[in-house]
């Protein structure tokens, strides 16, 4: 059986999902199919599950919330209708609106836009539409529950027909809905896939594979052909929003490969994640990176000492609601690297640092952005970083840090933020020479 996921780029439009559905149908064990919500038809919409959080928040806030929520019903009504197919989709939407009217929780009201287009879309295959309430199975911290293996391989590991799941919401554990983080459909077809048993897990989206960077940034990006789950989970986590970092663990345990594919350009090969690959060919399968970042120093006379420093103020960042995302180490002083895309008073985070811990001192120094270079071949092929880094160089792009980090897959550079695109295209025009 082949478990094949279309993400919300796939499934904007009524014309989308025709092009999905005439995929699925082109291969008798496509039989398990993972659906998100419709995402944007162009640059200006705005995606199915943003306009339902949109909803939430203003109910929450006391605001006006059925202007928005009219939008969504108007999507799914003129869906449903250019399909043509007989679903009562008017009762449901007044279901949900009567829910978020009475004060519903954000999970149940976003996961709305992958079970109403899956009601949709099986109706207009033929297949068996199955909640996803039913079969997936979450934590109380938003992960994966084990659990929900055994539930999909009891009840459709020996499916003889087709069947849809919605993706990014399952039950958590006081038997409510609860959804993923975002992008978390790709996680659904990973657990649907472990379930059965896949041969393959299809993963379709609107590029042709995982490319070398973000094609927004790097329009000459080039698709990978070959890549390691291990590789793909440094790309996801330095940045590469592709393929959603947690879906790679079921799948990895079970050794089923994922094909990455074009929803919009079917016979193109895409990219075969799989458990190795020979990285002789290409050492160095892409590069990603995410900004902005403040760099924290903090200092601590003979800090070798003191070994339970760093996670200490590591623990303080996040108790304000911090993320720090690797550290480097000297003899008497280290560095964090804190995401700081959202405001925070530098003062006051160092006020409670130097309260709640042992350092001397601690201050915030520049914003960076952290970039990756991610691969298998990286560290054992003589030279290959050094001219990287030259190539940096002569674009006059200077580099703040540089960390190998623990997996030996993947080196970090801290650079100035206004190099962070400039940065990606050198790299990738390195690759392809
Ligand atoms: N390294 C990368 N390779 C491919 N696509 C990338 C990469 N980094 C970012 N992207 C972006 O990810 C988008 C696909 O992800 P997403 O919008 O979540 O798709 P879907 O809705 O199909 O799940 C692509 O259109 C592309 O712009
Ligand atoms: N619709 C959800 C879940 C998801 O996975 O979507 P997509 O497959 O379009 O990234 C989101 O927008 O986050």
């Amino acid at each position: 059986m082949k478990v094949v996921k279309f993400g919300g780029t796939s499934l904007a439009s009524a014309a989308q999902i025709k092009k999905a559905v005439e995929i699925i149908q082109a291969d008798d064990q496509r039989q398990a199919v993972v659906l998100s919500a419709p995402g944007k038809r162009d640059n200006q919409d705005t995606k199915i599950t943003d306009l339902l959080i949109n909803t939430h928040k203003q109910k929450t806030a006391g605001e006006e919330y059925l202007p928005t929520f009219e939008k969504i019903r108007a999507r799914f009504v003129e869906l449903s209708e250019l399909l043509e197919v007989d679903v009562n989709i008017a009762a449901e939407l007044d279901v949900i609106e009567q829910k978020i009217t009475a004060g519903t929780t954000l999970d149940f009201v976003e996961s709305r836009g992958e079970y109403l287009n899956s009601l949709i879309i099986a109706k207009y295959l033929g297949a068996e539409f199955v909640d996803a309430a039913n079969v997936v199975r979450l934590t109380i911290d938003g992960r994966v529950d084990p659990e929900s293996y055994e539930l999909i391989s009891k009840q459709l590991g020996n499916a003889t027909g087709r069947f849809v799941v919605p993706g990014f919401y399952g039950t958590g554990p006081d038997g409510e809905i609860k959804t993923f983080s975002r992008g978390g459909s790709d996680i659904t077809g990973a657990i649907v896939a472990r379930g059965v048993n896949a041969d393959v897990y299809e993963n379709w989206t609107d590029v042709s594979g995982i490319l070398q960077a973000d094609p927004r940034i790097v329009p000459a990006a080039q698709s990978i052909p070959e890549i390691t789950y291990a590789e793909v989970r440094e790309l996801a986590s330095c940045g590469a929003s592709v393929f959603h970092e947690e879906a790679i663990a079921p799948v990895r345990d079970a050794k089923i490969p994922i094909n990455i594919k074009n929803t919009n350009s079917p016979a193109d090969c895409g990219t075969m994640i799989q458990p190795t690959r020979s990285a002789e060919k290409m050492p160095v399968v892409g590069v990603s990176g995410k900004k902005p970042y403040r760099i924290l120093n903090a200092e601590k006379f003979m800090l070798n000492r003191y070994p339970e420093l760093p996670g200490q103020i590591k623990e303080a960042l996040t108790q304000q609601d911090l993320a720090v995302e690797f550290d480097m180490k000297g003899f008497d002083s280290f560095a964090l690297m804190v995401d700081s895309s959202s405001n925070f008073d530098e003062n006051a985070i160092c006020k409670y640092i130097l309260e709640k811990t042992e350092v001397d001192a601690c201050s915030f120094g520049m914003t960076v952005a952290l970039v990756g270079i991610v691969g298998a071949g990286l560290q054992s092929q003589t030279g290959l970083l050094g001219r990287m880094l030259s190539a940096l160089d002569q674009a006059e792009i200077g580099i703040r840090s540089i960390s190998y980090g623990g997996s030996q897959l993947t080196a970090l550079l801290a650079i100035n933020l206004e190099d962070y695109e400039n940065t990606l295209k050198v790299l990738v025009a390195q690759l392809q020479k």
